[in-house]
């Protein structure tokens, strides 16, 4: 089932909270007369407003978001909560005013009062990182289901509780979202949450009024400096998540520097991994075996502790990605031998028994995640795979794991976001030269930039970096396809990167529809290959 309705999960049975409490028990100043005594959900958006909701006007880049009070009304909101600034733009609305100075610093404990979503909480696992973090949380859902545990899920590309999904449009939703999505998840009977959790959700306080019990750290690598004026500004964001007010216990992938420093400057009780069986880290990660369709591991750690499993995804860092999500579970509290049995994989804490396989299913984490080195083409013609790397240390990890695993050409297919970090697209566009056989460079949401400037960086970048490399250009996504799909030969390999799972490209404020999976498959249709 898909909740296609609304743009966020709420609860089916809203409690009804005293509005006068409210006000009284956050010390907020308020001006008018109530409309109503009792106030039964929260939104930042007047467009999300339910009836029975508090409307909250928050200051905006381009709005006030008080001066949508009136529609909020319309909508159903009882009060109005706004700073001094928004007091006379929500007047006119004819709704009770509530005032306070800095509205959404106090967002995350309102939603968690308004929504009781303090009282008995479920497992929270928060996941953060810059490259991985969907991944892993789409690994921690599934070995939980093989665990026999309904896990609840919030993603970049999905909200999700048992078959109800919705469609996500930011990574980490607002606090007022998150709160509303427990309340939800406690109505199904959700024990495990996991969130991934963006730089950008810390530091606009979306995850306030949350303590995660275990949080994951993948890595930091160049993105996002166009919200950070430097990495050492972008690593103390994600930094906050790992101190006592926001988790009780943490697990970090140190191969880069900045885990390291993170284990330095972190102050709740670590656990960490490597790649590396010579570092020094309680966990290491082994690769047995790499192919197109899954990659086998081994992890070590504590007291001879080891687990060898596989996931059915492309590379290294997805193998990374599901060590940190076991780990993860272990520092919840789960037992390795436990969770090697779920996986149907033999392990010493199993006492070597190893329990026959349901037919036809292959032994490991069972998991499928939508736009992440998917692989959309079928048994003839080029090798397809869709993926969401939009950074250039994306590019090369699924780059160096398509190179170990064909002996075919490799043909990358990209675009860089427009109104997104510009200072990453050069390296982008180099190591596509370097690390591919062949380039063609299209568009991807270029949003309000021109989008034949953002293709000249990475054109002169790619061809700067390799002159002799075969690149070309073509604006428009679908004919990019067909381009690379033209070049490509049988046991060729076609990366195409940035959509992964969207249903959009984004021009001019416009989301004109686009499917990077559909159309691919209608192209390799159309060859005769599917
Ligand atoms: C730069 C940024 O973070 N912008 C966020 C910000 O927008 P804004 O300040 O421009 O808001 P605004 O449009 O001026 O509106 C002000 C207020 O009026 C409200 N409003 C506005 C219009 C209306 O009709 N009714 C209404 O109520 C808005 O809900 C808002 O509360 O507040 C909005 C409401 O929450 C967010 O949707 C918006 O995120 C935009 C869409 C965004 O793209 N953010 C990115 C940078 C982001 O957060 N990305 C991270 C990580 C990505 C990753 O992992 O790579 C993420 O967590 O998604
Ligand atoms: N551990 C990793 N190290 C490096 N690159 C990775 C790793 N995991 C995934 N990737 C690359 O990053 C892309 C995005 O992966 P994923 O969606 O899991 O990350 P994310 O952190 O959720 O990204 P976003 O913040 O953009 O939503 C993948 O498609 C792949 O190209």
């Amino acid at each position: 089932m898909t909740d296609r309705g609304s743009s966020a999960l709420r609860p089916e049975h809203p409690i009804a909270r005293s509005l006068p409490h409210l006000v009284e028990d956050f010390g907020f100043d308020q001006v008018g007369t109530p409309v109503s005594e009792t106030v039964s959900g929260i939104t930042i958006s007047s467009r999300d407003v339910v009836p029975g909701d508090l409307y909250v006007g928050l200051k905006g880049k381009k709005f006030h978001g008080a001066s949508f009070a009136a529609a909020a009304r319309e909508a159903g909101a009882v009060a109005v909560l706004t700073d001094p600034e928004g007091v006379a733009l929500a007047a006119e609305a004819g709704l009770p005013v509530i005032v306070t100075p800095e509205p959404r610093l106090a967002l995350g404990e309102l939603a968690a009062w308004i929504y009781r979503t303090r009282e008995e909480p479920p497992t929270m696992f928060g996941v953060t990182g810059t490259n991985g973090k969907t991944s892993v949380a789409y690994i921690l859902e599934a070995i939980l289901r093989q665990l026999g545990i309904v896990a609840g899920l919030s993603t970049t590309a999905e909200r999700r509780i048992g078959d109800v999904t919705i469609v996500s449009k930011l990574t980490t939703p607002e606090a007022t979202e998150i709160h509303a999505m427990l309340a939800r998840m406690r109505e199904a009977h959700v024990r495990s949450v996991i969130l991934e959790v963006s730089a950008q959700a810390i530091t606009q306080h979306r995850v306030d009024g949350i303590v995660f019990d275990v949080v994951g750290f993948t890595n930091l690598t160049h993105d996002h400096l166009d919200d950070y004026e430097t990495m050492d500004v972008y690593f103390e964001a994600k930094r906050e998540l790992f101190q006592p007010d926001r988790a009780r216990r943490g697990v970090v992938i140190v191969d880069g520097p900045w885990g390291a420093r993170l284990v330095a400057e972190s102050r709740i009780p670590l656990t960490t991994i490597s790649t590396d069986v010579n570092a020094d880290a309680e966990w290491t990660l082994t690769i047995d075996e790499e192919t197109a369709d899954r990659t086998a591991f081994t992890l070590r750690g504590p007291e001879r502790r080891e687990l060898s499993t596989s996931v059915p995804l492309l590379g290294s860092h997805m193998a990374a990605n599901a060590a940190l999500a076991i780990v993860m579970l272990v520092e919840s509290g789960f037992d390795l031998g436990a969770i090697a049995h779920a996986l149907n994989e033999p392990s010493e804490d199993d006492e070597g028994h190893e329990r026959g396989l349901e037919e036809g299913r292959v032994a490991g984490i069972d998991v499928y995640i939508p736009g992440r080195a998917e692989k959309i083409s079928g048994e003839r013609g080029p090798v397809v795979y869709i993926d969401y790397g939009h950074s250039p240390d994306a590019f090369t990890s699924t780059l160096e794991s398509i190179r170990r695993v064909t002996d075919g050409r490799i043909i990358m297919l990209f675009g860089a976001d427009g109104d997104r970090d510009p200072s990453k697209r050069e390296e982008m566009g180099s190591i596509a030269a370097r690390l591919a056989d062949a380039v063609v460079i299209t568009d991807f949401h270029p949003r309000y930039e021109d989008p034949a400037a953002i293709r000249r960086v990475l054109l002169d970048a790619a061809r700067a970096a390799v002159p002799e490399r075969e690149i070309y250009e073509v604006a428009e996504p679908r004919a990019a396809f067909r381009k690379a799909l033209s070049i490509a030969g049988e046991g060729d390999v076609i990366l195409y990167a940035g959509p992964g799972h969207e249903n959009y490209h984004e021009v001019a404020g416009e989301r004109i529809p686009y499917s990077a999976r559909d159309d691919a498959r209608n192209a390799l249709h159309e060859h005769g290959w599917l």
